[in-house]
């Protein structure tokens, strides 16, 4: 090795972190903790944000892109929050300048912030050299946030627990999707809360029959997901949380329908929404449904995506040397 390569040191490093939507979301009844069972199947999409992180003198952060203004820049973003956690399990100060440019919807239900905090976990654990293995990350990310574990797994995964627990699904193939971004975003909170008040408006406390069936796995979509055949997909597509999010948002019902007529095979609440995800065909057909949501006018602005997505990766490092 040469005296120059030995003295290389990263200034900065940059990560890429994916957005997701749940295939499938099973909402179990309200836990004591006032977080609530899920089964879900989580699939990593291809929109994605990129985190950067270099040496400073103090702890920043900055926000660009999609959304930027309605991010807090403060210890509250979850890009901070895991740089102290990271920090704090390597023993040592937690001085960085984080930038965080965004594609991914906020307050969408495409768990942005939670793809800010695993960039920053990966970007940080190069950055420092550290030596921390997949579960220790995965136990700080748990501690961040539900969503955070799956954010650094990427892929197609089952998630269980408050969604933080993982198992890999296998998935052939690349699925072609059509997201219709909301004009405003809703609180995750708020559609776990309106679930809860719609069942109880219904039948009460959950029986211990009905919250099972709630906790089922889903076998029928991952075999679908195995033969990598949309058409076998779009018909299992389920999410627990739509009937909140259309009761907080009831024009979301327009944007489903107007995806169906425009020729997707399926539509659905991304998680706690407001985002709509369109399983379509293949790329063609997503690019035509894309063209024809845009016309419509029912959404803020529309992309395509396509899933699985990797997990959270490092994308470069700039080098001084
Ligand atoms: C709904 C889902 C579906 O994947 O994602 P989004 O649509 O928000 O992206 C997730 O469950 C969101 O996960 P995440 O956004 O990480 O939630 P957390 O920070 O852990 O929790 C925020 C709040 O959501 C509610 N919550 C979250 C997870 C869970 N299993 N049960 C809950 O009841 C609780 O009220 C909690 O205080
Ligand atoms: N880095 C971040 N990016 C986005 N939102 C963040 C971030 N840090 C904190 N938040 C807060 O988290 C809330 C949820 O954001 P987000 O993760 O984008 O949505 P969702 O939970 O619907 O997937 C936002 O309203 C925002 O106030």
């Amino acid at each position: 090795m040469s005296r120059t390569s030995l003295s290389v040191v990263s200034d900065s490093v940059t990560a890429r972190a994916p957005s997701k939507v749940n295939l499938h979301l099973g909402v179990g009844p309200r836990r004591d903790d006032g977080y609530h069972d899920l089964v879900t199947v989580f699939q990593a999409l291809s929109l994605h944000d990129d985190i950067r992180v270099a040496r400073a003198n103090e702890m920043s952060v900055t926000v660009r892109g999609e959304g930027a203004a309605s991010v807090p820049a403060d210890d509250s973003n979850l890009a901070v929050r895991a740089a102290l956690a990271l920090a704090d399990w390597a023993d040592r100060s937690g001085k960085v300048a984080i930038d965080i440019d965004k594609t991914i919807p906020v307050a969408g239900g495409m768990a942005g912030g939670s793809a800010d905090a695993a960039g920053a976990l990966v970007a940080l654990a190069a950055l420092w050299k550290l030596d921390i293995g997949r579960d220790d990350l995965a136990t700080i990310a748990a501690g961040l946030g539900s969503d955070v574990p799956f954010a650094l797994h990427g892929n197609t995964a089952l998630g269980t627990g408050r969604g933080e627990r993982l198992m890999q699904v296998l998935s052939r193939g690349e699925f072609h999707w059509v997201l219709a971004l909301a004009r405003d975003g809703l609180s995750t909170p708020a559609v776990y809360h309106e679930l809860d008040r719609l069942r109880d408006s219904r039948s009460g406390e959950c029986a211990d029959d009905a919250a099972r069936d709630l906790l089922r796995r889903p076998d029928e979509l991952m075999q679908a997901l195995a033969s990598g055949d949309p058409h076998a997909v779009a018909p299992l597509l389920h999410n627990d949380l739509q009937p909140a999010a259309l009761s907080l948002q009831p024009t979301l019902r327009r944007t489903l329908r107007a995806g169906i007529d425009a020729g997707a095979l399926g539509g659905i609440v991304s998680g706690s929404g407001p985002t709509c995800a369109f399983l379509c065909a293949d790329e063609t057909g997503a690019v035509n449904v894309a063209a024809e949501l845009s016309g419509a006018g029912v959404a803020r602005s529309v992309r395509t995506a396509s899933g699985p997505a990797a997990g959270t990766r490092v994308l470069g490092a700039d080098l001084r040397h």
